[in-house]
């Protein structure tokens, strides 16, 4: 057993945010590699109609335990769900269940935040920013704690182009911000909210920004890191090659670029995609538990787990390897051919729109009325274009991380873990983007669509009729605008007679004439 995996076996460890896309992959690796742990403790709700059993439930039946259940066959005696919800000013955890966190709990791992980036600014400050306080809180009384991981983002400076592993001042204090939630009305928080986020694109970043001063100014004594990911994507090996289980991130992009929904997307194309598998963040974030337990830093230690600084791949590059993977595994039942077009100003990117998303669907809803059904594409393209206009800050803007912290700490490793840790950061050498690109596209293709692997053929034969119709409509079209010139146009007319007569002119070269 490696020294970081051995450091884990009988300690207990909270973990919040399980149920989502980093946390489940945490925990599973914690389970895999340090099997003899104590306890997981997973702060948890119950959501859409599931009990916390049952979620848990769901957790260890995926495809992501498989492993873990060979290896550690009790490993649902060791997890413990804790009723609680991060909303709630108190957490809603019951009294019991709080003391036996305060005093067993060794490690934490703060994982929960909302993600979105439309959330309402009180939302997203009482989960992102009043939840983190209330955690450092919990754990300034927890008796044998050791460490206290944080997980931020990269992006929570992302007004800078350069980002240290500091943590950067906010021009309003937490504590204030935190304050006037409280008594200032919806109306009245939409009104200042842009002048709050400053250069900053949503409230997700801004009260990332805001839960990392939280983290140094309330942390006390405690042992304190925080991991500040990229864009995190499917996983590159671990539990296996292309684990992913939400649309998040360019996941649901990749999917309506597959399905032939997204036609076009504005984009710098020489903007750097800074996309880290889930299970570098994974790694690193383990390791950093270690280090923060076994070696005490004197201050707040901030990990950048991003990719660019080793390789960096354009979006450009990203692009041309995610179409280059949808040849070889192509989703079922596509709307149209994948395929996409950067755009890069105002006007090439609304006349695409116009073009490649609006008329398609508008043509495919009369299609459907026609037949009697209910009209849907337009309202999707509308959502699709909305999520764009989300994401297109990201693709839009490059950033330079530095990474001496996470350098640091792969050189404290024993050389078992940094084989581990080294392993995991290749497809930051260039060519293990198309590999990792293309697990990535069969990892979507199976967890997330559910789609048989069998099905490949047909998916194929579907897109070659396609192409087919595709060019058929094209000829249709060019014949049609051609007629309709040659009846109205002099120009046009003799061009065509030119055309026409062309091979004519030849004839005295060929043989038959001779
Ligand atoms: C020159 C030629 C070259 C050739 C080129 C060829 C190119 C060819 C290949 C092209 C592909 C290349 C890839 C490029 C990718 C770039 C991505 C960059 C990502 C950057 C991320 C930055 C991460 C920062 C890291 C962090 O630190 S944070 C973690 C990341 N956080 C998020 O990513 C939350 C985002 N999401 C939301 O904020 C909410 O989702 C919300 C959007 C408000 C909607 O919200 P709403 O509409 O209310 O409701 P939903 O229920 O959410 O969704 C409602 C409906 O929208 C859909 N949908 C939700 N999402 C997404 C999504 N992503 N993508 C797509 N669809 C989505 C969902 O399918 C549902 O459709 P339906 O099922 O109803 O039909
Ligand atoms: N994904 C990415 O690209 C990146 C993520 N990060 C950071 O990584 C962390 C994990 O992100 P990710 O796994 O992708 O996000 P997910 O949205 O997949 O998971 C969010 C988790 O937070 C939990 N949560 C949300 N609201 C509450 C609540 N009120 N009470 C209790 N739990 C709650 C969710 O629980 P439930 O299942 O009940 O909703 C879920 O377990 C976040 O801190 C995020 O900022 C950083 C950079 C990039």
């Amino acid at each position: 057993m490696s020294m970081v995996a051995a450091f884990y076996s009988n300690k207990s460890i909270l973990i919040t945010g399980a149920t989502g896309f980093l946390g489940k992959v945490l925990m599973e690796k914690l389970f895999r590699t340090s099997p003899q742990l104590k306890v997981i403790y997973i702060l948890i709700r119950p959501k859409a109609g599931q009990t916390l059993q049952e979620r848990v439930f769901q957790i260890l039946n995926s495809k992501l335990f498989e492993k873990v259940k060979e290896i550690c066959p009790n490993v649902h005696e060791k997890i413990r769900p804790i009723s609680a919800d991060l909303n709630q000013s108190d957490l809603a955890i019951s009294k019991e269940d709080m003391q036996e966190l305060l005093s067993g709990t060794n490690i934490v791992f703060h994982c929960a935040a909302t993600v979105r980036f439309d959330a309402h600014l009180r939302e997203a400050v009482q989960l992102n920013v009043i939840a983190t306080q209330k955690l450092l809180l919990m754990a300034s009384q927890m008796s044998k704690l050791e460490a206290f991981i944080h997980i931020s983002t990269a992006f929570s400076n992302c007004n800078l182009k350069r980002i240290d592993e500091v943590i950067y001042p906010c021009p309003v204090e937490p504590r204030k911000i935190i304050d006037s939630m409280e008594w200032l009305d919806d109306a009245i928080i939409d009104e200042i909210t842009p002048k709050l986020i400053g250069d900053r694109p949503n409230t997700y970043t801004y009260t990332k920004a805001l839960g990392e001063m939280v983290i140094h100014q309330e942390s006390g004594n405690l042992n304190v890191a925080i991991i500040r990911p990229s864009i995190v994507g499917a996983s590159w090996q671990e539990p296996f090659p292309g684990w992913i289980d939400n649309i998040n991130g360019p996941s649901g992009l990749i999917i309506a670029s597959g399905k032939g929904f997204l036609r076009s997307l504005r984009a710098t194309p020489m903007a750097i995609a800074d996309v880290i598998p889930v299970d570098t963040v994974v790694n690193l974030t383990i390791a950093v538990g270690w280090y923060t337990a076994v070696h005490r830093p004197k201050s707040t230690l901030i990990y950048h787990s991003t990719s660019g600084n080793l390789n960096p791949c354009l979006w450009h590059d990203m692009g041309l390897k995610v179409l280059a993977a949808f040849e070889k595994i192509p989703f079922e039942r596509a709307f149209r051919r994948p395929y996409v077009d950067f755009t890069t100003n105002n006007f090439t990117t609304q006349y695409w729109n116009a073009v490649s998303h609006w008329a398609p669907a508008i043509i495919y809803d009369f299609y459907l009325r026609l037949t009697g059904r209910k009209p849907r594409m337009l309202k999707l393209m509308n959502r699709l274009l909305r999520t764009i206009s989300m994401l297109e800050y990201f693709i839009n803007h490059s950033w330079e991380w530095s990474t001496n912290n996470t350098e640091m700490l792969l050189s404290e490793l024993s050389p078992e873990d940094q084989r581990v840790s080294m392993e995991v950061r290749q497809p930051s050498h260039a060519n293990h983007w198309l590999e990792y690109i293309e697990n990535y596209v069969l990892g979507i293709k199976k967890y997330l669509l559910k789609e048989d692997l069998a099905g490949i053929p047909k998916a194929k034969e579907h897109l070659r009729r396609l192409r087919n119709i595709h060019y058929l409509f094209n000829t249709a079209l060019f014949l049609i605008v051609w007629r309709l010139l040659i009846a109205r146009s002099q120009t046009a007319r003799n061009v065509w007679f030119l055309i026409m007569t062309c091979p004519l002119r030849q004839e005295p070269k060929s043989p038959a004439r001779r």
